[in-house]
């Protein structure tokens, strides 16, 4: 798939914008705080309903204006997609596909494809727990719209649960239904993740050891507070739920919180055997992110039947000449958004790109 147009009104810095895409290599050129990632999480937000930088829509519409307007065309192989959202900082925002309106943004989900990166990805290695299932409950989201449905039921029982934990003051309480319909759902979470991560674990190590020149293994492991095996079914994993449960119902009460569940799990990467988060260098850190990234790009074409768009917003400085030229070189299927404030040392071997030159909100093109 490729993102052709977008049109942008009010948002962010921008007045009015219309751009026609190469449906290659885009390369975004700019001095800092001029537009740029503005353009990126526009492209971001037809395909998720959501901005990574915020979670307030209302920072997204121009400072002076009350409403924004974006409106995104993406060819498909099978059939092309209009995406068009409308901002509104009195209102929810109202999206529409091929101009039929949606009820829930969720529906968005599954349309258009694309899969960001960002220095802040680095959060997947460095951060807490919390990054890491953000970064899997994203990807599964984009591919298995059921997914984002289950994640927010999940949330919704989580957020009853731990209040009737709070307000029982330490006193035992019947939590019999409300641990049934956690595991009913949490069961359903927690195998999504470990084939996501079983698919993304095979690809990560095939592309790491590519970039590596063979030189590392890099391995991504679901840990979860469920003692799970491999091949375990949902039914299996929810009887495990249940007696964890009930294996941690003091713990639940002494804590007056949720203790069981998705919401508790993590990822871990090693290279070469050895955890990244606590020993890898700065550069393994990176490296291993951009594996990640480019297995995400394999696993959705699997899953799709067609590649999604990559963005790289502000990431080619941060990697180094080989690490950027496996990138370029390696993405001829791909459309590809490169944000950069240096083209001169963006290595472009081909003329199949556009360059887009951005100041103040306003762009000029060179073909
Ligand atoms: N809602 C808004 N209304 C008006 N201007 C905004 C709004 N939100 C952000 N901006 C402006 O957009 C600019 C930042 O744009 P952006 O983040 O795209 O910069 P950039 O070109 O990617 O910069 P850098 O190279 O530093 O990452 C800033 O000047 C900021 O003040």
């Amino acid at each position: 798939m490729y993102l052709q147009e977008l049109k942008l009104l009010n948002f962010r810095n921008y007045d009015s914008l219309n751009i026609q895409f190469h449906p290659k290599l885009n390369i975004i050129v700019g001095e800092n705080a001029q537009g740029k990632t503005n353009i990126i999480e526009a492209i971001y937000l037809c395909s998720i309903g959501k901005a990574f930088r915020t979670y307030k829509d209302n920072e997204l519409i121009k400072l002076d204006k009350k409403q924004a307007y974006i409106k995104a065309v993406v060819e498909k192989v099978n059939n092309n997609v209009e995406i068009e959202m409308k901002l509104d900082k009195e209102d929810k925002k109202k999206i529409k596909v091929n101009k039929i309106p949606l009820i829930k943004t969720g529906e968005l989900l599954g349309n258009f494809n694309v899969v960001v990166f960002s220095p802040d990805d680095l959060k997947i290695i460095k951060g807490g727990p919390i990054e890491r299932r953000k970064f899997i409950d994203n990807e599964i989201c984009q591919v298995y719209p059921k997914y984002y449905y289950q994640l927010n039921q999940y949330n919704r029982i989580l957020q009853q649960r731990n209040k009737l934990l709070r307000e029982s003051k330490g006193k035992r309480i019947d939590l019999d239904i409300w641990n049934q319909q956690l595991a009913n759902v949490g069961s359903s979470i927690i195998f999504n993740r470990i084939k996501f991560i079983k698919r993304i674990g095979i690809l990560a190590k095939l592309i790491h050891r590519k970039i590596t020149d063979e030189a590392e293994t890099l391995e991504v492991i679901y840990e979860s507070n469920i003692p799970f095996k491999e091949n375990d079914k949902i039914n299996d994993i929810n009887e495990k739920i249940i007696s964890e449960f009930k294996a941690k119902e003091e713990e639940e009460l002494i804590k007056r919180v949720t203790v069981v569940g998705p919401h508790r799990d993590d990822l871990i990467f090693k290279i070469n055997n050895i955890e990244v988060k606590g020993f890898g260098s700065q550069g393994q850190q990176r490296t291993a992110v951009l594996s990640l990234k480019m297995s995400e790009l394999e696993f959705i074409k699997g899953e799709v039947g067609e590649y999604p768009i990559l963005l790289l917003d502000d990431v080619m400085s941060e990697l180094d000449i080989n690490r950027q030229n496996y990138l370029i070189n390696n993405l001829k299927n791909i459309q590809t958004f490169i944000t950069t404030t240096m083209i001169e040392q963006l290595k472009l071997k081909d003329k199949e790109n556009k360059i887009f030159y951005i100041r103040e909100g306003r762009v000029s093109i060179k073909d």
